[in-house]
């Protein structure tokens, strides 16, 4: 487990901006030491938003994009192509206007695919896509993640694991169907903490007063059952990055003075 460090930044744009530049830096030396990198998207405002900084920063253009495996943390149990679904939106954020390997993106099925509305069957067959692309060196059923990013909802949850329902409970398997989430739609699919852990860095997006309040829950020694934001971390690093409003509610010193 490590221990999570803070970056806060003067508002949401630059949070944005800055997150989108140090996910250029981070997939590009991942590809230059081990010849592909690997990256877990989120849905949600401050994920999309993200995406959209990254289309518009130059520095895009580093990136080898057919070298770039990208799976999602969660997705809403939608039709295909629905405005709602996590994919549709990072699709129209970034990953139309990217060269990227189409064999190499890995959308969460939806409600209309071969699984029809069965999200638990869904569910496991994610999972052995998942544990078809870990190889020898991955320490189990998932890839080693090079960036797995995660918005933090207002109520702590992260991906669709929501407080003191039965997938931030999960143990074993690494993907479960949700079933009656607080937040539209009531039907997900979400990786598990374990999947989640697998990760070699979890970087944690909250900006927003809407957030202050999960961000203060979640990084003062709570329970990841009440608050899952809490149970996220990644092998090497787990970041959290937040705007100055989504950090109000937190101590100076948990982060740097000269970060925001
Ligand atoms: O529904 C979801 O919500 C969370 C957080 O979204 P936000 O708009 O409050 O930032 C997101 O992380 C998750 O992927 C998504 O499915």
């Amino acid at each position: 487990m490590s221990t999570p460090q803070l970056v806060v930044h003067r508002d949401k744009e630059l949070m944005a901006q800055a997150a989108a530049a140090r996910l250029i830096t981070k997939v590009v030396d991942a590809q230059a030491s081990r010849g592909s990198a690997s990256v877990v998207l989120t849905g949600g405002r401050n994920g999309n938003g993200l995406l959209a900084a990254l289309a518009a920063a130059p520095a895009r253009d580093a990136v080898d994009w057919a070298r770039l495996d990208v799976w999602w943390g969660d997705e809403r149990f939608l039709p295909e192509g629905d405005p709602e679904r996590n994919v549709t939106q990072a699709r129209a954020a970034l990953l139309d206007s990217v060269p990227l390997d189409p064999k190499r993106v890995h959308p969460m099925p939806a409600s209309d695919g071969p699984y029809g509305g069965d999200v638990d069957t869904a569910a496991d067959a994610y999972a052995a896509e998942l544990a078809r692309a870990a190889g020898p060196e991955n320490h189990g059923a998932v890839p080693t993640f090079d960036v797995l990013m995660l918005g933090v909802g207002p109520d702590t949850h992260v991906a669709s694991l929501f407080p003191e329902l039965p997938g931030v409970r999960e143990t074993e398997r690494t993907v479960v169907g949700v079933h009656g989430a607080p937040k539209p739609p009531p039907t997900r699919v979400s990786l598990t903490l374990p999947a989640i852990r697998a990760a070699r860095e979890v970087w944690l997006l909250a900006a927003g007063e809407d957030k202050a309040q999960a961000a203060q829950i979640a990084l003062s020694g709570a329970g990841e059952i009440q608050a899952p934001a809490a149970g996220a971390y990644g092998r090497q690093r787990t970041l959290w990055l937040l705007d100055a409003a989504a950090a109000s509610g937190l101590p100076r010193s948990l982060y740097p003075p000269a970060s925001a």
